[in-house]
């Protein structure tokens, strides 16, 4: 654990009954625990996905796969369903994280990330707008989000 974190921090102490903080703590161990593995688990998503963008950069191929996003986003709502998690949260959530994976995508194709040094010529490639993209994606924002 961080030094300089306090997991008993709260806006509870001093008005709140010491068994029920006791309880509360407790259970916020947990959900500390839990955070912190979602924090380790992306990093590891992020250092695959990274593989995934300079692959991508080097063969020039699109940052976004809409039909890749589309399973997995089926398998996820079945998961979710399984887990008994919120369907559609777990959709937004994924959604979210994969914007962000292209958004890296995209830079690395544009020569802005550590995999594509100066020289690379995938890196001075300009990004390729003219293939199916998540330019046409409104969830994305549009072509140059
Ligand atoms: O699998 C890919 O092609 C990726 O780029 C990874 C990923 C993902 O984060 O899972 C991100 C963007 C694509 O649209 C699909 C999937």
């Amino acid at each position: 654990m961080s030094p300089d974190y306090d997991p008993h921090a709260s806006s509870l102490t001093g008005r709140t009954d010491p068994e029920v903080l006791a309880e509360l703590y407790a259970i916020r161990g947990s959900i500390d625990n839990i955070d912190a593995s979602l924090v380790y688990l992306l990093a590891e998503r992020f250092k695959f996905t990274q593989r995934v963008g300079a692959l991508k950069a080097r063969h020039e191929l699109p940052p976004s796969d809409p039909g890749r996003e589309a399973a997995q986003i089926e398998r996820l709502h079945r998961l979710a369903i399984e887990a008994d998690l919120e369907p559609a949260f777990a959709e937004k959530f994924l959604n979210f994280i994969i914007a962000e994976v292209i958004r890296h995508h995209r830079a690395l194709a544009a020569g802005a990330g550590p995999e594509a040094p100066a020289g690379d010529p995938a890196a001075d490639a300009a990004p390729d707008r003219t293939r199916t993209d998540a330019g046409d994606d409104p969830r994305r924002g549009g072509a140059d989000a």
